[in-house]
């Protein structure tokens, strides 16, 4: 049992999501695959159990929201884009398992990360990368996240392209006061238009806002 075996069972859990033995076994194989690479490559800022607050169980704390989102859509598409180690595209991708992913990453050590990370978690047949900037990415998507990546009114414009006609954005944001002026922002300086509305997260045993700002277009 991995020391950090309680924390993320336990805060599975609080999420209200249940995850069976393969699952759990997907997860570990992530977060050790993560642990071993991560001095080498410079993957996430964090280890041992802020490693699973900050990065695993924050991915996962949107999964209520987006199977709320995604409730009647036949066979859905999610991008998770600047995907990074996989953060929270392959999280994701191990709760929602009825689900197909993109992940898209520029950065090309960061993809063969992620390449491996994929065979080893056994997600491949449903969980792609594209080695590629998000201004090439081709295709439409009925879901979009992002976390840690560009603001809103830097990245607008090239994610509508690829959203799906009745898509949604799920961008993970911290402080609300910064959201909000992020969204300010969004409205001087984006062509596109968008529906705005933001859910709280909560994530067990972390100590900071987490928002998840929900974009809808038009
Ligand atoms: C700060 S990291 C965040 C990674 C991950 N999403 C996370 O939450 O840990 C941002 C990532 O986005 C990638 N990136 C930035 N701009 C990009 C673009 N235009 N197209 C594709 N990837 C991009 C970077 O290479 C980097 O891996």
């Amino acid at each position: 049992m991995a020391t950090y075996d309680n924390l993320l069972h336990d805060s599975i859990d609080q999420l209200g999501l249940q995850f069976d033995d393969t699952q759990y076994a997907q997860l570990s194989t992530y977060i050790k695959e993560l642990e071993l690479w991560n001095p080498t490559y410079k993957l996430v800022g964090a280890s041992g159990n802020e490693l699973i607050t900050k990065h695993i169980v924050d991915s996962l704390s949107s999964v209520p929201t987006i199977l709320d989102l995604l409730s009647g859509k036949q066979d859905p598409t999610i991008a998770d884009l600047g995907s990074g180690a996989g953060l929270p595209g392959i999280p994701l991708a191990i709760a929602l398992r009825d689900y197909r992913f993109t992940l898209v990453e520029r950065m090309g050590r960061r993809v063969g990360f992620l390449n491996n990370a994929l065979v080893l978690c056994r997600l491949s047949d449903r969980v792609s990368v594209y080695d590629q900037d998000l201004s090439q990415v081709k295709g439409s998507f009925d879901l979009v996240t992002f976390r840690a990546f560009h603001p809103l009114y830097d990245i607008l414009d090239a994610v509508e392209p690829i959203l799906a006609p009745d898509g949604v954005i799920c961008a993970y944001k911290g402080q609300e006061d910064q959201l909000r002026m992020e969204l300010e922002q969004v409205e001087k300086q984006c062509k596109s238009k968008w529906t705005v509305s933001q859910v709280s997260l909560s994530v067990p045993y972390l100590d900071a806002q987490r928002m998840l700002c929900i974009l809808h277009k038009g």
